[in-house]
């Protein structure tokens, strides 16, 4: 590979100078594509009002797309294909007038080698190159002659900058720097569904985006009509990662917490570890199962339908049988409810026809709404209000007896009742795992819609039920399911992926693994992964692929210096470039602002966008997950340990703490740190 060139021996113009020529061309063919939209008269083609704002919509939409982002580079490599064909690859498919493409999209199948290719597998092609920018300045390129025997292969220094450049700002994309086992995730189909563990930075949150923009891509339009969703573990992170899709020119992707998705009743309690635990567990579906049939009952009398002058009559034990009959097909309730009329009229019709009369479907419509049908199925077939249903089962102990009978335990029945129970579904305290639960049985009744394909990321910290909710929303598409196991810091969170995505009702879909760290310094994951024994003993240590060792100190001070330690840690942080994140225990955080306030240094919550203005944010450490700062100064270990309810949790919580580093990471502590943490 030849380092990034500003001229080559032997010709006369520098193959900068050429590329700067497309990347113009380029632009003013972006401009010639957005101005031919701006300027498409629709009125001639939409036949009506709403046909035309239903074009507007989508020409604005692509208008916007074929935004020319200042400071993003229209192409950020190139391919020359043997013999003599040669594509530049970036953000979006560009093209001149006569239509032949000046830049290829990223996602295109002939875009895919520039991931790919290697010395040892080509791919056709010839050469790779790349290319590096400032602002929107083409400054640099940087060549590989993948068939040429006489280079040698060596590690791309532009890739390399990419990666260690300071971090301010939300999350960005990478698109162009996905590497080989990235991009296999990136690309894989829609049909299967994933699974992707990966030590922290390993880029799974990077790679699932990317992966929703190529899916997207290469089906349009049957994403279009389905939908898709990215579920991430609360509205922070959401924040954070907002932005990477729309830089990808995709604006319709719905982000989204579990929360959110089951927001079925106002949440204003929190369980304790054990009630949510036996809520989240999956025997609750089967507990939920029972109590929505529990209404259903077979009549001891007939149905008499009375028409004109005749009355016909179906007898308690046939309408038995329709109802049995419907309790043993696999349909949901209210489908089933829905149908019961129906079923009753057909048997009215049946001995209007042996009596000689010739109904037809306006008559049995007519019968199934007569009150006497009304009266059967309301009594047998009782509607099911799902929060209603819910709220009766976590308040009255028979009730919970009799559903939760050989499945739960009298302890967990007791464990999962209110104390005091409510009046009703508007005054009652619901807890999160309530929701789901209510959730569950909404879906039970009527089933939920199912979009084309869903990203759930941080997925080890979901229960059973969780796992439940997301699956129905996939049910007919296709998921992908992103964490890590060290990472879970949930009472319920997840032993093993094979368990969560049974949970999900996608048992078959692969497990991949993403080894190499793009986030933290080679050092701190080292000291992090001293934890990984206690935590996670299954899984690997992770790598780094970070040149720069980065800064790493631990520091032990008195107790009543602890606070000024902690500020003058971020003071020397801040003199450095990039963001800054003071990690502490929630218990730590009153304290700490006070001291940051005290110090005149202004903080950010996490969430809030980091700027070259305000690059300190004070985290708490439930909250630092999936996030990254470029300088992390971590307070008090113990404390933060001390602030979940076992140990195993705790350390996994200061796991996801002191792996947010990007460039350096400080620890400040006056408690003794964790045992294997305080080891020299
Ligand atoms: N191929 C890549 N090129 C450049 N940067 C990358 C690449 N892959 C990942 N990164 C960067 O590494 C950092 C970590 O990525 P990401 O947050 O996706 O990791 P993660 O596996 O989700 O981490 P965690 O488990 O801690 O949530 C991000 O800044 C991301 O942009």
């Amino acid at each position: 590979m030849s380092a990034p060139a500003h001229s080559v021996p032997g010709h006369d113009r520098n193959p900068l100078d050429d590329e700067r020529a497309h990347l113009a061309a380029s632009r003013a063919a972006l401009r010639a594509m957005r101005e031919e939209a701006e300027a498409l008269d629709i009125t001639d083609v939409a036949a009506n009002w709403v046909n035309a704002e239903v074009l507007r919509a989508g020409l604005d939409a692509r208008v916007k797309a074929l935004a020319d982002l200042a400071g993003t580079p229209l192409f950020f490599g190139r391919l020359d294909y043997v013999p003599d064909r040669s594509f530049h690859i970036g953000r979006r498919h560009v093209h001149d007038a006569d239509g032949d493409p000046m830049v290829i999209d990223w996602r295109a199948p002939v875009s895919q080698p520039f991931y790919r290719a290697s010395r040892k597998e080509p791919m056709d092609v010839a050469l790779r190159r790349r290319f590096g920018y400032a602002g929107g300045e083409l400054t640099a390129y940087e060549d590989e002659r993948l068939t040429d025997a006489e280079e040698s292969g060596t590690a791309s220094r532009l890739l390399q900058d990419e990666i260690e450049r300071p971090r301010v700002g939300p999350m960005r994309d990478i698109v162009a720097t996905i590497q080989p086992e990235q991009d296999e995730i990136v690309r894989a189909g829609i049909e299967g569904s994933l699974c992707v563990q990966g030590a922290p930075g390993t880029g799974k949150t990077a790679v699932g985006l990317h992966r929703v923009a190529y899916l997207l891509y290469t089906h349009r339009e049957r994403l279009a009509r389905t939908g898709t969703l990215v579920v991430g573990p609360n509205s922070s992170f959401l924040r954070y990662i907002e932005q990477v899709l729309p830089a990808l020119g995709e604006m319709s992707v719905r982000q989204s917490t579990v929360a959110e998705l089951t927001a079925h009743v106002p949440v204003r309690a929190e369980d304790g570890a054990e009630a949510a635990r036996i809520k989240g567990d999956a025997r609750m579906a089967r507990v939920l199962r029972r109590a929505v049939r529990s209404g259903v009952r077979v009549p001891d009398e007939p149905c008499v339908v009375v028409r004109g002058s005749r009355r016909w009559r179906v007898p308690a034990y046939e309408l038995a049988e329709l109802i049995e009959e419907l309790l043993g097909r696999d349909i949901r309730y209210g489908a089933a409810r829905d149908a019961l009329p129906q079923r009753i009229a057909h048997a009215v019709l049946v001995r209007m026809e042996q009596a000689g009369e010739a109904p037809d479907d306006r008559v049995q419509d007519a019968v199934a709404r007569n009150a006497a049908v009304k009266a059967v199925v309301k009594s047998c077939w009782p509607a099911v209000d799902p929060a209603r249903l819910v709220l009766r089962l976590l308040s009255d102990p028979g009730f919970l007896a009799e559903q939760a009978d050989g499945v739960l335990t009298a302890e967990e029945q007791r464990a999962i009742l209110w104390a005091k129970p409510p009046r009703g579904v508007g005054s009652a305290r619901w807890s999160a795992a309530d929701a789901v639960l209510i959730d569950e049985v909404n879906d039970l009744v009527s089933r939920t819609t199912s979009l084309g394909h869903v990203v759930l990321d941080e997925a080890q910290d979901l229960s059973p039920m969780q796992y439940r909710a997301v699956g129905r929303r996939c049910s007919t598409g296709s998921v992908t399911v992103l964490g890590d196991i060290a990472q879970g810091t949930t009472p319920w969170a997840t032993a093993s992926w094979q368990e969560a995505l049974r949970h999900l009702g996608k048992p078959a879909a692969a497990v991949e693994e993403l080894t190499l760290g793009f986030r933290v310094p080679r050092q701190v994951i080292a000291y992090a992964s001293r934890l990984l024994p206690e935590i996670a003993p299954e899984l690997r240590e992770a790598t780094s692929v970070r040149e720069s060792p980065g800064d790493f100190s631990v520091r032990a001070c008195a107790r009543g210096e602890l606070d000024d330690a902690v500020v003058g840690a971020c003071r020397r942080a801040l003199l450095r470039e990039g963001s800054v994140g003071l990690i502490a225990a929630e218990a730590r955080v009153p304290a700490l602002a006070r001291a940051l306030e005290s110090a005149g240094l202004p903080y950010l919550a996490p969430g809030a966008e980091t700027s070259e203005g305000a690059r300190l944010t004070l985290v708490p450490a439930t909250l630092a997950k999936g996030l990254e700062y470029d300088h992390v100064v971590l307070d008090e270990p113990a404390a933060v340990t001390d602030g979940e309810p076992d140990v195993r949790t705790g350390l996994r919580r200061l796991y996801v703490c002191l792996t947010r580093a990007v460039s350096g990471l400080a620890v400040l502590h006056a408690a003794p740190l964790p045992a294997a943490l305080a080891q020299e």
